[in-house]
């Protein structure tokens, strides 16, 4: 009998409009009436938050999709159309080039899944190449953090290297310009740059300075008092000799190197000049013999400068091509905003689970199989992608259902007294689908805990939950419980009374519980920070949208003792970037806490006190 009824539990399924569990049968029973009051409503069809794809299915899209599909399928056979060759003789090289001036965030992780994951799929090499050509904004700890990324998300750099391990090369590429005339050292401010521009308006007459008319001699010799440390920032630039008349303004005479007062993290006090993006980032690629050169669609007009250089030097030529960025509404990504959050104290650092930075989301819990799901399933096209929060929770809610096991976890707890209740031993399965998962032994006790919003001091028809006189089932446990009385400490329930209901009906809905002797933790949920999808357009800016409530904290909640085994199995699941390369922390350790939410362990967490995180809500619409 006891058996029988475990099992028909381990079936139960969440009603998500009440956060009850409740047989199939009843489960039907429901969405019958709902949606005949639905249509009796005739209220007009709600817009879904997430899209039919989203939704679909609880199974897996192919991993490998956006390398089939799109974008990515219809370059990876273009270079070697256009360059002659084949992939046997030129196997793909590409690169991932940062700029270690702040942390990644969920943007990055598509151009981090681009990158890597085309010259994985195809066989070829990728690597990280720090693009470190602005010294002012750079420092170590966002070296380390970077690369600590992309291996959680489970890619090996083929190679790291660094712009400025080419300094000395691109010194003697610039001189070589100079010799062959398509260089020359320029003295203009701003003003006189825009005006050469076509003024303001960028329409106007286009034409260049006197300084491109100086000599080569006089060119060299002061691009190399430039390199001296003779000339001020701004004082002077190396500018290349393109083509003003062409209509595109990256043909119009970039600046290739500027004079900088700052040392370089790497290469210290040596330089007093430094290469800019336009001179270097081709320059690189080509030195690295990258193939595919990814980048988002900001870069499409800098593609004919990027070609120019490389043509003009002669040197070997990759082929850049652009994609949409990634961008989420309803959050901010730019390091300045997020500094200021971090700074004024609204969140409690760069890795706070509220952010979209990838370690915030890291920290958070969720798993780094499910963000390359989510890049995956977004696809890859030359469109800017602008997706909902909701749509990156939905991913991640279907990754962890497949891949986390259950655990009973009480928020709010208060005590209930079976008082014919004996302790006996329960054998209760990690997983109701996944039998691999295994089960383990929870000792059910004389009093147990339960949630303090699943109990009513009066009870009513439309409530399937514990009441005085009403029985309710625990999940897993072989009776039901029917509520006696109840003690009080003000208004507060301090106490409930119940017995076993043994030989009423079946139970309408099961709650869950936790026995006595279970440990205390901690539990933050975590909600939008912002109230609405667009923080920057609120009056008085971003920090004037903030949520007073996006962050819950449960101080007293209490967890099953299967919590030890699920610790020690961790990660949940067996993700490449987790265990492969050891790199998963304790936010490895997931579960769903069945009825209540998924959740992560925090690295706050100590011997003494342990902390959770919710990833997400079981459902799409809770904590809104
Ligand atoms: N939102 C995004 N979606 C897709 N790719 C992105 C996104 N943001 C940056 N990238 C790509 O990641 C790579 C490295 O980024 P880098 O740190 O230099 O970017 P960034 O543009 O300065 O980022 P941000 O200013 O948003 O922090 C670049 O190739 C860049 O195009
Ligand atoms: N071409 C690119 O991918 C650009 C990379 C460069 N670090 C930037 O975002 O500015």
């Amino acid at each position: 009998m006891a058996d029988a009824i475990t099992e028909g539990a381990a079936k139960l399924q969440l009603d998500e409009e009440t956060g009850e569990m409740v047989s199939k049968g009843e489960l039907k029973k429901r969405m019958q009436k709902r949606a005949k009051k639905k249509a009796k409503a005739e209220a007009p069809p709600k817009a879904p938050a997430v899209s039919k794809a989203a939704t679909k299915s609880d199974e897996s899209v192919d991993p490998l999709n956006m390398f089939r599909v799109g974008f990515l399928d219809t370059v990876y056979p273009e270079f070697y159309r256009e360059r002659n060759t084949t992939p046997e003789a030129t196997p793909v090289v590409t690169r991932f080039p940062p700029e270690p001036n702040g942390y990644l965030h969920i943007g990055h992780a598509k151009a981090i899944a681009i990158n890597f994951g085309f010259a994985k799929y195809h066989g070829g090499k990728c690597y990280l190449r720090f693009d470190d050509t602005n010294p002012e904004a750079e420092e170590e700890k966002y070296f380390t953090a970077i690369k600590d990324m992309i291996e959680w998300l489970g890619f090996k750099p083929y190679k790291i290297t660094y712009s400025s391990d080419n300094f000395d090369k691109l010194y003697e590429k610039a001189e070589e310009m100079i010799k062959s005339k398509k260089a020359y050292v320029c003295h203009c401010g701003d003003a006189e740059i825009k005006e050469q521009r076509g003024g303001e308006t960028r329409v106007g007459e286009r034409f260049r300075c006197d300084h491109a008319k100086q000599s080569v001699e006089e060119n060299l010799s002061k691009f190399r008092a430039m390199r001296d440390g003779e000339y001020k920032p701004r004082e002077a630039f190396l500018r290349m000799k393109q083509n003003i008349d062409d209509g595109n303004p990256q043909m119009w005479d970039l600046a290739a190197y500027r004079v900088l007062d700052a040392e370089h993290h790497r290469t210290g006090p040596k330089w007093k000049i430094y290469p800019t993006y336009d001179f270097t980032h081709c320059l690189c690629d080509s030195f690295e013999g990258i193939t595919h050169s990814l980048c988002t669609t900001e870069f499409t007009q800098s593609r004919v400068s990027y070609e120019w250089l490389n043509k003009t030097l002669k040197v070997y030529e990759p082929m850049q091509r652009e994609y949409g960025r990634l961008s989420i509404t309803g959050t901010v990504l730019s390091k300045r905003k997020i500094m200021k959050l971090v700074n004024e104290g609204y969140v409690r650092g760069w890795d706070d689970p509220r952010l979209y930075t990838l370690i915030g989301i890291k920290r958070r819990g969720v798993p780094p199989g499910a963000i390359l799901e989510f890049v995956n399933e977004l696809g890859v096209t030359t469109g800017a992608t602008n997706i909902q929060l909701a749509r990156f929770d939905q991913t991640v809610r279907r990754y962890l259902e497949r891949t986390v096991p259950r655990l009973m976890l009480v928020l709010d707890p208060i005590p209930v007294v079976i008082e014919d209740a004996e302790e006996i031993e329960l054998d209760i399965p990690f997983s109701p689908k996944i039998s691999a998962m295994g089960s383990h032994k929870v000792k059910f006790t004389k009093t147990v805990y339960i949630e303090r919003s699943d109990f009513r001091e009066v009870d009513s028809p439309e409530y399937f939950r514990l009441a005085p006189g009403k029985s309710v089932g625990l999940l897993q446990v072989p009776y039901p419980i029917k509520a006696v009385s109840f003690s009080k400490d003000g208004e507060r329930v301090t106490e409930i009374r119940a017995v076993f209901d043994k030989e009423g009906n079946k139970p309408k809905t099961y709650i869950h519980w936790v026995a006595e002797g279970s440990r205390n933790v901690e539990v933050r949920i975590h909600n939008s920070l912002f109230k609405t999808e667009k923080p920057d357009d609120v009056e008085g800016g971003f920090l004037n949208d903030i949520n007073p409530k996006s962050e819950e904290i449960w101080p007293h909640a209490m967890i099953e003792s299967g919590f030890g085994e699920v610790k020690s199995r961790a990660p949940w699941p067996e993700a490449a970037g987790e265990s492969e390369l050891g790199k998963g922390g304790v936010e490895s350790v997931r579960f769903q806490a069945m009825r209540v939410a998924y959740m992560a362990m925090d690295s706050d967490s100590t011997d003494e006190k342990l902390v959770f995180n919710r990833i997400v809500s079981l459902k799409e619409d809770a904590g809104k």
